[in-house]
């Protein structure tokens, strides 16, 4: 898959808090977006999978506008996501049956994702019962087990342990195996180090940094980034 975005912007009452020049996603890769709070990374991420839309600008899906039919081929896990007051197994392959995924291969999807998480406790246990923690987990696999060409995750792991978390990381690195590309927002710099092929960097609606992992976090070009790359500790 290829995603190309030119010129592509929101705007909410005439203020832009998106304002996109030129940026595309290419296939098999992940891309971690880093970022200050409000600089429109959710709003990135929400406009291409459509939970939002674009004021202006062209945004190209292998070369066509995203439609419906393009809509199947992308996945979303919100910032805060919704789960169907049903059992966490049930939330988790609940787009697969809405995709009318057969039984055989529903099953066999569940025995490979739910390895990477350990939610044995969790699986009959209603979704309103459950932590941030684990929502966000049930969330997460929900999400993953689409295999969709493009998957954007919004802080996946915010709420997750830290075991959780690495092991959602080996999850993520997982389902970019050959020609998947995952977007993935998150606040931890240690983990966009971990996982990203490219790390972009967001400000007040702009990407004012983009590029190989390694460059990003330990050569930006840009004199914010460099100030917050100084700050790690
Ligand atoms: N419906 C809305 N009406 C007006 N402004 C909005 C609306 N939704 C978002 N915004 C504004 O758009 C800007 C970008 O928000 P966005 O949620 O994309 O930021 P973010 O980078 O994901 O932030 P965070 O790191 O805090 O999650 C913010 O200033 C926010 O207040």
């Amino acid at each position: 898959m290829n995603l190309k975005l030119e010129n592509a912007y929101k705007e909410y009452s005439g203020v832009r808090v998106l304002d996109i020049d030129k940026l595309e996603f290419t296939e098999g890769k992940i891309y971690v977006i880093l970022g200050s709070n409000g600089s429109g990374k959710s709003t990135l991420v929400n406009c291409i999978a459509g939970f939002n839309s674009f004021s202006g600008g062209s945004v190209l899906y292998n070369n066509e506008c995203i439609n419906y039919k393009i809509r199947n081929s992308i996945s979303i896990m919100v910032q805060k996501p919704y789960l169907f007051n049903d059992t966490s197994l049930n939330n988790i392959v609940s787009g697969l049956k809405f995709r009318k995924i057969s039984k055989n291969e529903i099953a066999e999807r569940l025995e490979r994702y739910l390895s990477y998480l350990d939610i044995n406790e969790l699986k009959h246990k209603k979704s309103k019962w459950l932590s941030g923690g684990e929502r966000a987990k049930i969330a997460l696999l929900r999400t993953a087990i689409l295999e969709t060409d493009l998957t954007l995750l919004d802080e996946p792991t915010a709420s997750m342990d830290i075991e959780s978390t690495i092991n959602a990381e080996i999850l993520i690195k997982s389902m970019s195996g050959g020609k998947r590309t995952i977007i993935i927002i998150t606040h931890d710099v240690y983990q966009a180090g971990r996982i990203a092929d490219y790390v972009l960097f967001m400000d007040k609606g702009k990407v004012i940094e983009m590029g190989l992992k390694d460059k990003v976090l330990k050569n930006p070009e840009n004199n914010l980034v460099k100030q917050l790359m100084n700050m790690k500790i």
